[in-house]
């Protein structure tokens, strides 16, 4: 899995790179620009008016002084605005990309943009390297390259100038608000906060040739979770498997006015490959889930918790639930648990619980959920990892804090930030899809771990095909039907 590692030790990773390939950090800068054009070449853009590409001294300014060269190369027109000043010391790579630069692109100060000129804005400006508050003339510098939203699209270079790479920032002010983020070799710790969506917008990895190994032998907690880590986490079943092999799994959820949730609970269940789902609901609600989710049982009353592998807890059950029973259910329940919603605000209001849930259980909270379990409101994403992680660690259970790039705080200590997703997932019972999908993976023998990776990952890719189709029509149910098609699309049977 790739390591994401701090913004200081990119320059250590380069260095090592470099040594053990024998290539030199221009060439390296060289692989970042063609990474960049690549990835231009296939969006099939066609621009009326030429390219703004503003460059800063440091090696960020050097990639988009590259990137400049090999767009003019392949026909692009291409403007360049330097943010230095002749005082200004250009690193060394970055001066000979300078030099580089074919005399036919225009190279103007960044106080001469006019936005009405240009079709596109790249912004290679500042990347890695910023240090402590922004100087005077960077922000000056900032609120030109911002000068042209709503005119077109903004390209960020490895991290939108001003984005420190590790932190979180409570005002966005100095910002660029890019369009697009493409970012070398890793996603930089803040470009996957949600505080700073509003500047990242769309994020891409940039492969640049340094294997993910390479950043494994560096320190750090933090990782990205991506396509081919899943792929190896799934089971295998076989001819001879029967469908107690996929797990009989429980789910408790659901009350008079909610028993939506419940159905798309077990209907992800289901899809994801449970051989058995029950639901443990109100009799009284027994027709709606017998008629929309035949496939699924139900019990009235208390079960022996023991006859299942795996008990998702929580959507749409409410909260009439006593301390005793719930206490006396994780006190006599082996099997991992999926704890969502209603679960999670009855642990909030009693957190003595939390200590007798199943060691490896899963807790999935969006961010509202996480302020509630918590005790404060957070506004700054470090401040919940940092905290989810120490939890985890605490009471050996594993946390999605859910939203775009999900991040899951492991029990090992692991925190891993999901790649797949949408933004059209923002939409109700997407959530208790998930807890099915979860559920279901971890009945079907999944160690806690695989099952949450796995979970989560597919969970995403769900929405990304579901959203595809329906766009900002999508709805949970969508999600659900697209369960299979993530399977094929992982190459899972
Ligand atoms: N493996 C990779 O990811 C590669 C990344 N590359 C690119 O290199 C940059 C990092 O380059 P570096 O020279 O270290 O720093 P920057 O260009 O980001 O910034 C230096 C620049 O910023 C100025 N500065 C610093 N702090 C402030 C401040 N507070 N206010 C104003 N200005 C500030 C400083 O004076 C310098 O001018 C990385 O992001 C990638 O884009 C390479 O291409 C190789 C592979
Ligand atoms: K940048």
């Amino acid at each position: 899995m790739l390591k994401i590692l701090s913004g200081n030790q990119v320059k250590i990773l380069d260095l090592n790179h470099q040594q053990e390939l024998g290539i030199s950090s221009l060439e390296l800068m060289e692989k970042s620009a063609h990474s960049f054009v690549e990835w231009w070449a296939g969006q099939s853009f066609q621009f009326e008016k030429a390219v703004a590409i503003f460059v800063g001294s440091g090696n960020n300014g050097g990639d988009g002084l590259a990137i400049a060269r090999l767009l003019s190369k392949g026909g692009i027109n291409v403007n360049v605005f330097t943010c230095f000043d002749s005082e200004d010391k250009l690193s060394p790579d970055t001066s000979t990309n300078l030099n580089l630069l074919p005399a036919g692109i225009p190279v103007e100060s960044w106080t001469l943009f006019d936005s009405s000129r240009y079709s596109a804005v790249i912004d290679s400006f500042l990347g890695v390297g910023l240090r402590g508050e922004l100087r005077p003339k960077a922000i000056s510098i900032i609120e030109k390259i911002n000068s042209f939203l709503g005119k077109g699209p903004i390209y960020s270079v490895d991290l939108p100038s001003g984005l420190p790479s590790d932190e979180s920032l409570s005002n966005l002010t100095p910002v660029v608000s890019a369009s697009f983020t493409l970012t070398f070799s890793f996603p930089k710790l803040s470009l996957l906060f949600p505080e700073h969506a509003s500047v990242v917008g769309e994020l891409v990895l940039l492969d640049i040739g340094i294997p993910d190994e390479s950043h494994e032998r560096l320190e750090g907690e933090n990782y990205y979770l991506q396509k081919k880590d899943v792929i190896p986490l799934h089971r295998r079943f076989h001819r001879f498997s029967h469908k107690g092999d996929f797990g009989k799994v429980l789910i408790w959820a659901g009350q008079k006015g909610k028993m939506g949730a419940a159905i798309l609970a077990a209907k992800a269940a289901l899809r994801t490959g449970s051989g058995l789902v029950t639901l443990q609901i109100p009799e009284s609600e027994r027709q709606i889930i017998q008629i929309a989710v035949p496939e699924a049982m139900c019990v009235f009353d208390p079960v022996d918790s023991h006859d299942f592998d795996a008990i998702a807890l929580g959507p749409g059950l409410g909260q009439k639930i006593s301390v005793e029973v719930l206490s006396s259910f994780f006190t006599s329940t082996h099997c991992p648990l999926v704890i969502d919603a209603d679960g999670l605000n009855l642990l909030a209001s009693h957190p003595e619980l939390i200590a007798k849930i199943p060691k490896g259980s899963i807790l999935t909270p969006h961010l509202g959920e996480f302020s509630r379990l918590f005790g404060t409101t957070y506004s700054s994403h470090l401040d919940r990892i940092k905290v989810g992680r120490e939890f985890c660690l605490k009471y050996e259970l594993n946390l999605v804090i859910k939203g775009a790039n999900s991040a899951i705080c492991l029990a090992d200590g692991r925190v891993i930030f999901n790649s797949s997703g949408t933004k059209h997932m923002a939409t109700g019972g997407v959530g208790d899809v998930l807890s099915g999908i979860l559920v279901s993976f971890l009945g079907q023998g999944y160690s806690p771990i695989s099952a949450v990776l796995c979970g989560v990952y597919h969970h995403g890719l769900a929405g990304e095909i579901a959203g595809s189709d329906y766009g900002r029509s999508m709805i949970a149910t969508d999600l659900v039907e697209a369960i299979p098609e993530s399977f094929l699309a992982l190459d899972i049977d």
